[in-house]
């Protein structure tokens, strides 16, 4: 699983550099670390194996997000854990679909979301890894919708629900492998809610209606969690915004 950088897209490579520059920075020896799900994370892994590898990190343990970064970290050779053995974590290190000034994040277009909150509300510090795509004035530039964990039982009525508290439109994923809707790793459902484009960032108060809602197991919504986001651009540079504002050039 190396990547020469090279064969990579821009766009790949971007990632790559904002996951080892993460890696690199917050992951220390002894570490328990949450990693979360995704094509940005997989850049983690990697760069978690290398270091583990060269012998410049030590005695990491890592509690995966969902099924396939388990499968990864299990692939690069890695300590895997888990939330019963591990309940309390140091860092955990995401990527974002979507990241606005104020470090509110859209996740879970990979529908891994409820497990990153878990994960990530069990560790100190939150790190996001993002290409400059996820980088917005304004949620809704690119993605255009909340993910949301329901349970299969609610799914019909809360696709009604949704848009009448919250306006916009409500969709149930479908896979794209099966004829159904696609299954977490939780075996609930996801409601995709398209939002009104021109909506103010009323975002925790969304938040909390949602999560108050019987039926809703989680939203895709990261309201006030993140220390620093990683954005890495296609000029090759990356940079650290932390939460005071302040932004830090990371060196290749
Ligand atoms: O459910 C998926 C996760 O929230 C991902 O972290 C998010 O979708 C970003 O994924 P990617 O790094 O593939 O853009």
């Amino acid at each position: 699983m190396v990547s020469t950088t090279n064969e990579l897209s821009p766009i790949d490579q971007a990632k790559k550099k904002a996951a080892f520059a993460c890696g690199k920075k917050y992951v220390e020896n002894g570490c328990r670390l949450g990693v979360g799900s995704g094509s940005t994370v997989k850049f983690l892994v990697e760069y978690l194996k290398h270091a583990v590898k060269d012998g410049s990190l030590k005695d990491v343990v890592c509690v995966p997000t969902s099924y396939l970064t388990r499968r990864w970290l299990l692939d690069a050779g890695l300590t895997v854990t888990d939330l019963d053995v591990t309940p309390e974590l140091d860092v955990c290190i995401d990527g974002a679909d979507e990241v606005d000034p104020s470090f509110t994040c859209i996740k879970g277009g990979g529908g891994c979301l409820a497990r990153e909150k878990i994960v990530q509300n069990a560790a100190k510090k939150f790190h996001v890894i993002a290409d400059h795509s996820k980088e917005v004035k304004k949620l809704g530039e690119n993605f255009k919708f909340v993910p949301i964990e329901v349970l299969p039982f609610a799914a019909q009525a809360l696709l009604k629900t949704i848009p009448q508290s919250e306006g916009g439109s409500a969709e149930l994923r479908m896979s794209k492998q099966v004829c159904g809707p696609a299954i977490t790793d939780n075996n609930n459902f996801i409601i995709d809610w398209t939002f009104d484009k021109n909506r103010h960032g009323d975002w925790k108060e969304v938040q909390q209606r949602l999560a108050n809602t019987p039926g809703i197991v989680e939203t895709g919504l990261f309201i006030d969690v993140v220390e620093s986001v990683f954005f890495a651009y296609d000029d090759g540079s990356v940079k650290e915004i932390l939460k005071s504002g302040k932004k830090l050039e990371i060196e290749s």
